[in-house]
């Protein structure tokens, strides 16, 4: 039977990358998505801007919303401290599968955790099921309709802090109007747009990072 993309990106991590190397990991999908087939990682470009808001904050928990095949996942892990949680969502049950192992191949099971599911049904669980007090930061990368409703979520649920942080991918390309207006004209964030362009392409896209003040 045909392999899907997400199966034929693992197994060129798994062909070109070296266990427990998350740099390897990232380059190896990196290099897949340039030469062979484009697919919507967050991409080296973009995360780059990502590596540095991370290092920037040295977040303890950290929330990521759509995981795909796991290559921010990782990038992320990687720069975490110590005794820092990543929490990923992801709804599709194939990516879900990918994503396990392409995390596994880099070693950071420990850091991860990976949840099956919508964004709408766990963020309202993520107190009392994970233990989570407060998030650090959280990178949106699913729905781009559900950025703004699932930040209201996050506010509602009581799960930012002053000074949380949530990083959006693909404010341009597909692009999330609405959140973006949202998050820019609210007296509660410091928003700030970080210009790149949409993953192994010349279109333009970027990331907003907007702190919450509470
Ligand atoms: O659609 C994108 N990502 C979302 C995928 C589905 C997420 C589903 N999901 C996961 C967790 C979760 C939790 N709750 C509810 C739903 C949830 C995306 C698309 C493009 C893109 C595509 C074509 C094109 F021509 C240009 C750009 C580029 C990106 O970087 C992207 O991220
Ligand atoms: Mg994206």
């Amino acid at each position: 039977t045909q392999s899907t993309r997400p199966q034929r990106l693992l197994g060129a991590v798994q062909k070109n990358a070296t266990r427990g190397d998350p740099r390897s990991v990232v380059k190896a999908i990196d290099e897949f998505c340039r030469h062979k087939e484009w697919a919507m990682n967050v991409g080296d470009e973009k995360g780059c801007i990502l590596d540095s808001v991370v290092s920037e904050l040295n977040p303890a928990t950290v929330l990521e919303l759509g995981t795909y095949c796991g290559y921010s996942t990782v990038r992320i892990a990687s720069l975490l401290p110590p005794h820092a949680k990543l929490i990923t969502l992801e709804f599709n049950p194939d990516y879900a599968k990918i994503a396990c192992q392409v995390i596994a191949w880099a070693g950071l099971e420990d850091k991860i955790q990976l949840v099956e599911g919508s964004s709408a049904e766990w963020i309202p669980k993520m107190k009392e099921h994970f233990g989570v007090k407060m998030l650090d930061l959280v990178f949106m990368d699913h729905w781009k309709d559900d950025y703004l409703p699932d930040t209201k979520l996050l506010e509602d649920c009581g799960l930012l802090r002053k000074g949380s942080v949530l990083l959006a991918d693909n404010v341009i390309c597909p692009g999330s109007p609405d959140y973006l207006k949202y998050v820019r004209r609210s007296p509660r964030y410091k928003s700030q747009y970080f210009r790149s362009h949409l993953e192994y392409t010349k279109a333009e896209d970027g990331l907003e990072k907007s702190v919450f003040l509470g």
